[in-house]
Formats: C-alpha cells, sequence, structure tokens
C-alpha cells in the first residue's frame, strides 16, 4: 500500500500525463507547485528553491514553487527558455470537496496551455512587436503559410512554397512554427534560424475537410470564399491554427478577425540574409538600436510601431497602395500644426487591439475596458479635429471617418467605469457610483458597517476599560477583538466575560467576539461579496457589449494606427528633411543628394563631421545600370551601398526618403550581401555564406529587382575572387538585367565599364596628405587608383614597424607585377564568355598557327600560376 499515490498525487499524474511536453503548474491555494521533473527543470530555470513533498514508489518526491500573484513573471522567464507551460487551477472553492468527504481533493483542471505564440498578457508582451504564431503547410504541391497574432486577432495567409519559408519567417519574425509531425526534422534547421519554437500537430490538425467546417463556423460564414479564394494548404494552415488555439486555450477561441490573403506579389520580396545585412529590426549586433526601425520610428503608439514594423519588413509594390499612403504623410507634412494636434491625440490612445484581446479569452480586467473607453473617446476627438482641418487629403479624411461611430458604448463605458480603475475584478471597486442602484445600496451597507465597527471598538474600549482594545480582521477568524495578554483576564471574568466570547489565545494577544460583533461581520460581509458579486455580473455584461463590436472597434484601432503612422513619416521627414519619392513603374533609380538614416543619426550623436549626401543614378543610358563602386577601406562604399536600398524600401513602406530627391521605379525584390560573417553554428565558412547568398541572388533576381553587393568574393584567393565578383557582375547585367550597386576592391575590374553598357564606374574620393589619406565620402564617377589599406590599417593603430614592412612588401609586389606582366590581363578579358562550342569532329578546324607557334614555346612546369593566367589570356586574343 506504501506504493499507492495519494489522491492528490494520483489527480496530479492523470493531470499531467495529458500534458508530457510541458511543465504543470499545479494549483495548490496560493501556489503552483511542480513536481518531479518538472520542479527541477523550473527551478533550474527560475533559480529558485527545489524542495520535496512527500513520496512516490518510495521515492522523495521534488517540488519547487511559485505565488500565483508572481506568476506572470516566472511564465515570462519559463517561456523565454523555450518552456511550454499548462496552468491547471482549481475549479472548485475547497469547502466543496470537504462536503464529499474529509479524504476528497479539489476538483482540477489545465485551463490554458501557454506557449510563446499564444500570449495574449502585456507583462509578456512587446508592446510595439507583434507576437505571431505561425503554421505552414503542405498539401500536394502546394504550400501554404498562415499567421495569426491572438494579442490583436490578426490573421493572414499566403502561398509559400518551401523555399521560400526562410524569407517569409525572417519577415515575420516569428515566436512559434506549426509544422505536421512529419515534417518536424525537415524543417526544424529552417524554423530555428528564425529564432522561433517549432510545434509539431498531428497530421488531422491540417485536415482540410473538417478544418474548413470548424473555419466556417469560427466567423459563422456558408464557405471560406467569403473572405477570398484561399488554396487547399492555406486552409490546411489555418485550419492547424485554429486547432492550436482550441488546444491551448481549451475551447475558448480568441477573437479572431477574418483571415486575409497576402499575395506575394504585392509586396517586396526581402530574404533573411536581406533582412539581416540591412539592419532592418535588428542591427547585425543584435539589438534594435543601430537598425532602421530604431532610426525612423516616430510613431506614438504600440498599434502604430507594430504597423510601421510590418511596412518596413514588408514593403508594397502596389503603386496605388503606396501613393494613398504617401498622400496621408504628405497631407500632415504640409499642415505642421495639424499633424503636431493630431499625433499629441494620439499619444493618450491605449492599445485596444490587445485589450479586446484579453476580453474575448475572458482574460480581460476592468483596465481593459477603461482601454477600449479611452481609446474610443480619443478616437472621437481625434475625428473632429480631422473634420475641423481644411483640405484634409481623402486618405486622412477616410481614417477620420473611420473613428466615428462608438458613442453609444463610449458612454456607456465613461459611466460604468471610475476613471482609473484596478486590472483585475478581484476586489471590485472598479464600477462608478449611480450605475446600478443595487450596487451603491450594498457598497453603503458595507461601508457604513466599517465605521459602525469603529465606533463599536470605541464603545468596547470605553465599556472594559482596556484603552489598547482594538477590533481587527483577518481571513481566519474575520473580525475579532483584541487586547493584550495583560488585560485578557479581565475580560474573561465576569461580568465583561458576558459580552466578549473568547476565541483565540496567541503569544501576546488575546482575541475575543461578541454577538453583535458577529451580526455585523455577516452584514458587512454580505454586503461586502453581494457588491462584488454584482460589479463582476456588470463587468460581464460590459465586456460582452464590447465584443458584440468587436470588428467596428477593430476597424477604429487600425485606423488609429494608420494615422499614427503618417503623421509618424511626417514629424520625420519634417525634422530631418526629408523629400517625397516619385515612384513608377519603370525601372529608374535616380537618387539625388541620398544619405544613409542610421548613420547620419549615429554620427550627429557623435557630434563629429556632417553626413555627405551623394547621388546614385542607376537609370543613365538604355537599360537599368549596375554601378561597379571602388574605393579604399573606410571610405564609405558600404553606407552608400546600404543607404541606396534603404531609400527604396523606405520608399516603398509608404514614407518620405533621405534624399533632396529621388526617383524610384518600384522594386520588387531586394537583395543586399553586404559584409561577410561566418555562420559557424551551420559549419559554413564566411565564403561559403557569401556563395550561398549570392547564387540566391543570381538565380532569382528579375529585372525589377535591386540588387546590393559588397565586396563579393574577398573571402577566397586573389584570383578566384576576382573571376567570381566578374562573372557576376556579368551574369547581373547580361542575364537578370536588374538595378545593381557593386563595390570592389578589385580594381581590375572597372575595366568592365568599357565592356559592358550598362556598367558605370563611381569611387569614394579621398585626399591624401602628408602621407595621410583622408576621408571625403563623396561619391565621383571614376574608378580609383589605390587601394590606400596600408593607410587605413596606420589609421587602425597597427605598430609602425609593420607599417613601414608593409609599404616595403607593397612597393616590391607593384614592381614586380609591372615587369612580369607581358599584356594587361584584363584588356585581353572577355574572361567568362561562354566557351565557343567545340568543332564537330567531321569538320576539322583550321590550324591556327600563331596559337601552336606560342603554345610550342610554353613550358607549362617553369609557370607560376600568375603567369599561367596571364598566358591563358594571351592564348585566348590568338584565337
Ligand atoms: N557619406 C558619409 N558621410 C560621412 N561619413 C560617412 C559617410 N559614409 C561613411 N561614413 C563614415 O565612414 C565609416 C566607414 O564607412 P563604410 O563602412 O561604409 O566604409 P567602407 O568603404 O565600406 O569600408 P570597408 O571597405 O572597410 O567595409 C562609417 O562608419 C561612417 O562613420
Amino acid at each position: 500500500m506504501a506504493d499507492q499515490p495519494t489522491p492528490m498525487m494520483a489527480q496530479y499524474l492523470e493531470i499531467k500525463a495529458g500534458y508530457p511536453d510541458a511543465l504543470l503548474f499545479y494549483r495548490m491555494g496560493d501556489f503552483y507547485e511542480l513536481f518531479f521533473d518538472d520542479a527541477g527543470a523550473a527551478a533550474q530555470a527560475l533559480d529558485i528553491a527545489l524542495t520535496k513533498r512527500g513520496k512516490h514508489l518510495g521515492q522523495d518526491i521534488p517540488m519547487c514553487g511559485v505565488p500565483v500573484h508572481a506568476a506572470e513573471g516566472y511564465l515570462l522567464t519559463l517561456i523565454r527558455k523555450g518552456f511550454r507551460v499548462a496552468v491547471c487551477e482549481q475549479m472548485e472553492d475547497p469547502s466543496e470537496a470537504k462536503k464529499r468527504g474529509s479524504k476528497s481533493v479539489v476538483k482540477r483542471d489545465v485551463v490554458r496551455l501557454v506557449t510563446p505564440g499564444t500570449l495574449t498578457e502585456d507583462s509578456l508582451l512587446n508592446a510595439r512587436q507583434h507576437n505571431y504564431l505561425v503554421a505552414w503547410s503542405e498539401v500536394r504541391d502546394e504550400a501554404a503559410l498562415a499567421w495569426v497574432d491572438i494579442s490583436t486577432g490578426e490573421l493572414r495567409t499566403t502561398p509559400c512554397p518551401r523555399v521560400a519559408l526562410g524569407r517569409e519567417l525572417a519577415r515575420l519574425a516569428p515566436r512559434e512554427v506549426l509544422v505536421a509531425d512529419a515534417m518536424e526534422q525537415e524543417l526544424r534547421p529552417v524554423i530555428e534560424e528564425a529564432g522561433a519554437a517549432i510545434t509539431a500537430l498531428s497530421r488531422g490538425s491540417f485536415d482540410t475537410v473538417n478544418g474548413e467546417k470548424r473555419l466556417c463556423s469560427t466567423w459563422n460564414v456558408g464557405g471560406m470564399e467569403a473572405f477570398g479564394n484561399f488554396t487547399r494548404a492555406e486552409i490546411s494552415a489555418l485550419a492547424a491554427l485554429v486547432d492550436y488555439l482550441d488546444i491551448t486555450q481549451k475551447g475558448k477561441i480568441p477573437l479572431l478577425r477574418p483571415p486575409l490573403r497576402e499575395d506575394p506579389g504585392a509586396l517586396v520580396q526581402i530574404d533573411a540574409a536581406t533582412l539581416r545585412n540591412l539592419e532592418l529590426t535588428h542591427a547585425l549586433s543584435g539589438g534594435r538600436q543601430g537598425s532602421l526601425l530604431w532610426a525612423v520610428d516616430r510613431t506614438v503608439t504600440a498599434a502604430g510601431g507594430r504597423l510601421l514594423e510590418r511596412r518596413i519588413t514588408a514593403p508594397s509594390r502596389d503603386l496605388g497602395t503606396i501613393q494613398r499612403w504617401q498622400s496621408g504623410v504628405t497631407g500632415f507634412v504640409e499642415a505642421p500644426r495639424f499633424c503636431e494636434t493630431v499625433r499629441e491625440s494620439l499619444r493618450a490612445v491605449p492599445d485596444m487591439d490587445r485589450a479586446l484581446s484579453r476580453l474575448s479569452l475572458e482574460r480581460g480586467g476592468p483596465r481593459d475596458l477603461a482601454a477600449i473607453r479611452d481609446g474610443l473617446a480619443q478616437a472621437e476627438a481625434l475625428a473632429g479635429v480631422i473634420a475641423e482641418q481644411d483640405g484634409t487629403p481623402e486618405t486622412i479624411a477616410n481614417l477620420g471617418a473611420a473613428l466615428t461611430g462608438h458613442d453609444e458604448l463610449a458612454n456607456i463605458l465613461d459611466s460604468a467605469l471610475i476613471a482609473d480603475p484596478p486590472a483585475l475584478t478581484r476586489d471590485g471597486g472598479f464600477l462608478a457610483s449611480g450605475v446600478d442602484e443595487e450596487l451603491d445600496e450594498a457598497r453603503r451597507l458595507r461601508d457604513e458597517g466599517r465605521s459602525v465597527i469603529a465606533g463599536m471598538q470605541k464603545d468596547y474600549a470605553e465599556d472594559s476599560g482596556v484603552t489598547s482594545l482594538k477590533i481587527k480582521h483577518n481571513n481566519v477568524l474575520g473580525y475579532f477583538i483584541e487586547v493584550t495578554s495583560t488585560h485578557g483576564p479581565k475580560l474573561m471574568a465576569p461580568p465583561l466575560s458576558e459580552r466578549f466570547i473568547h476565541r483565540q489565545t496567541t503569544a501576546n494577544a488575546i482575541r475575543f467576539t461578541t454577538v453583535d460583533l458577529s451580526d455585523l461581520e455577516r452584514r458587512i460581509l454580505n454586503a461586502g461579496s453581494r457588491a462584488l458579486e454584482i460589479e463582476k455580473r456588470i463587468f460581464g455584461e460590459l465586456c460582452r457589449r464590447v465584443l458584440r463590436v468587436a470588428s467596428e472597434i477593430g476597424d477604429t484601432a487600425r485606423a488609429l494606427a494608420e494615422l499614427d503612422v503618417a503623421s509618424a513619416w511626417a514629424a520625420l521627414a519634417q525634422s530631418e528633411d526629408w523629400s517625397r519619392p516619385e515612384l513608377d513603374q519603370s525601372q529608374r533609380f535616380l537618387i539625388e543628394g541620398g544619405r544613409h538614416p542610421v548613420v547620419e543619426r549615429a554620427l550627429r550623436a557623435q557630434g563629429g563631421q556632417p553626413f555627405i549626401a551623394n547621388d546614385c543614378d542607376l537609370s543613365e543610358g538604355a537599360g537599368p545600370a549596375c554601378w561597379l563602386l571602388t574605393g579604399p577601406n573606410m571610405a564609405g562604399k558600404s553606407t552608400f551601398l546600404r543607404q541606396n536600398a534603404l531609400i527604396s524600401l523606405l520608399a516603398q513602406a509608404g514614407g518620405y526618403v533621405p534624399a533632396k530627391r529621388a526617383q524610384i521605379g518600384l522594386v520588387s525584390q531586394l537583395f543586399s550581401r553586404v559584409g561577410a560573417s561566418d555562420d559557424l553554428a551551420r559549419g559554413r565558412s564566411t565564403f561559403m555564406v557569401e556563395m550561398v547568398e549570392t547564387a540566391a541572388i543570381l538565380n532569382q533576381a528579375d529585372k525589377n529587382a535591386l540588387v546590393i553587393l559588397d565586396e563579393i568574393g574577398r573571402g577566397t584567393a586573389t584570383y578566384d575572387g576576382l573571376s567570381i565578383a566578374w562573372a557576376t557582375l556579368e551574369h547581373l547585367h547580361d542575364v537578370n538585367r536588374c538595378r545593381a550597386l557593386f563595390a570592389t576592391h578589385y580594381h581590375e575590374m572597372t575595366r568592365l565599364a568599357d565592356r559592358l553598357d550598362g556598367v558605370r564606374t563611381a569611387t569614394m574620393v579621398v585626399k591624401e596628405w602628408e602621407g595621410e589619406v583622408i576621408f571625403l565620402h563623396e561619391v565621383r564617377h571614376g574608378n580609383a587608383d589605390r587601394s590606400y589599406g596600408v593607410q587605413v590599417a596606420r589609421l587602425a593603430g597597427l605598430p609602425d614597424a609593420v607599417i613601414a614592412r608593409a609599404k616595403v612588401v607593397l612597393e616590391a609586389l607593384e614592381e614586380g607585377e609591372r615587369n612580369t606582366r607581358k599584356t594587361t590581363v584584363i584588356d585581353d578579358l572577355p574572361l567568362f564568355s561562354a566557351a565557343p562550342a567545340a568543332a564537330p569532329a567531321s569538320s576539322p578546324a583550321p590550324v591556327n598557327s600563331a596559337l601552336t607557334d606560342r603554345l610550342s614555346e610554353i613550358h607549362p612546369d617553369e609557370l607560376t600560376p600568375r603567369e599561367a593566367l596571364d598566358l591563358l589570356y594571351e592564348l585566348k586574343g590568338l584565337t
């Protein structure tokens, strides 16, 4: 019998068996307790004490616990460390269990499975970032992604073949990805690379037939066509999301907006490497500081911040959409006072989306209702400001119109709630007086009771002659009379003992009650709990009222976010002197006076030299151009390359751009291969990473792409590197035919400009002064004459002796090169034109005597590799 678990442990084990992959938070009174392996893992992860409680199968049971009131903080740590947590609550009052017998266990059940992708609490979320849960599914030869942010209810899908998964995950940066269990192994690397947790579900969760039924019932429609033309794969991914929400929220499906279908052709495609290299949302060092978003985000609301991040990671390719966004920004730019008024109002707008979502999951509190109240009131006020403004563009006027229509609800919430209500309903006190007569009455009784108690204490003190007598309250005894031990006997002896009934003796005090006090207590208690009951009932009614118009509130919240983004772009454009880009469907790319928003901000913060603006024109000549940029290290090549990519991105995200003037034909794909970094975790060298990324660009870039390549080939031997860089530029020019910026240290490549129509050379200007280099950060047409590598090394603080020696070696090398070079290597190219097809055997090629003569002079064993390559070019010239 000793091996039999206690009834409570039996219940624990049964519940735990349903959640083998999660830590079970088992509610016991004011604590969540964890047992066995869960306890060990949690104690370590949370750095809390591991103790023991009883025995199971003859062994001590390891245990640790966290107090319920502080559970959110612990949950956050566990989720961040990759755990999932099943929260198991007491489903009845312990007194109910007692009624069933002394051995009965309180009923418990898991009410929620907390996973990284299903968080709703503000304390667990980053206000300005979406928290996406993603599902990927493949049905026959179609594949798709569906994603939801349950903290806002936003739900979208897009077709997404396996090869595009990495790119889409990089853009969405989800916290958790759902896949069918058969795919788990294969997809794990790409999902983990995106920094998300992977959750495998059974095939059944992805079932399209049952899934569609369920989706239809979620939105109460006859068919999913009501929302768009979803593929089977999209339905399957959506079905998995809804199924998983059902599992984790234990049947309470959060408020989900109808799914929106994203057409991949409507967005600029930005792959994971480009997103990282261009530091759009995170700097390469990892934090947000130093990223594009950090430099350009002037939004004042959390929802606006989230929308801006989405625009920047997925700019549009639709001219109409972008121009609509732009006209909103222009409306604000042209009316700075109006812009400031709108932004001032927006500052007071709370996060209505997240409040709505919590209310729908029955996880909300009075403060969430207040967020809706304040948000709607602010929206109404803003609508007035917009309506009064003369000459507002249609975009802003339309957004203004979406802010109204909530008068009734706003008034109800306004009169129902106190100004600053508590977060939880638990203690009541959030409803204003005058809302409900019964509530006012119950509160009056309760409060009067409290003042009666004060009077009673005074009377008892006088009657007993014990001036230090107090009436106190605790959760065990309720109200009681307390005197110090010295005075106890007096109250326990007649005549006072007839009135004062002894209840408890503690170390220092003796406690009593009286019939009057008990009566009063019952009245106070009844009135208090009655008041709380009424408040909770009215809270429920208010929630239902709000949720009935959730979708309209959602529309208003979105309009507020749009206004925030448009006015934030305008504020940025004004303070930084940015201009409105001119966009069209051409392949133009003309930037005058372009700047790099992040570098410029950093330079300003340092208070040093100002940022030097530079022009870029990739549309000279007939077709799109490739600019070949040379110049020494540190001269500003990378900055120039990136700034042009960022300008195109900002333009298509709907903003103004850091340039005097920009004319840009819509960019379809943005590729950047900037700087080299090892990917040791995946066993790839710098060079390998570079080649994989370059291959992706050459294979995918279409004619509307914009490609930024920085020092391709520098990770390998000079000639290999030069050859690869050369061939890459030729391919971009001849095959991809897209706009490209190409920075290189191989000065030899500038000769390509003479051969390829669309290649232009540009260089970073430097001045030499008393043996030092001075970077002017200016881009000019033409070629760099030297690398100045040694000078830059000196600036970096290499010891003088090393610098002196390097100069000697450099001179010797340059001298040697001049003497051994028989013909100019590059002049004899094309290096990489297709090799002539082998002549058919039936028609022997005519003998080229110059070639055979030259060949016969060669002694391969005596040639250095360099000479051999030169010879090869020479021979090619003889054919
Ligand atoms: N247009 C500019 N105006 C002012 N300062 C600039 C400008 N461009 C770059 N700089 C400054 O020069 C530094 C080096 O720039 P960048 O990294 O672009 O040089 P680079 O030529 O790519 O060098 P490397 O070849 O070593 O990577 C920047 O950090 C910035 O401080």
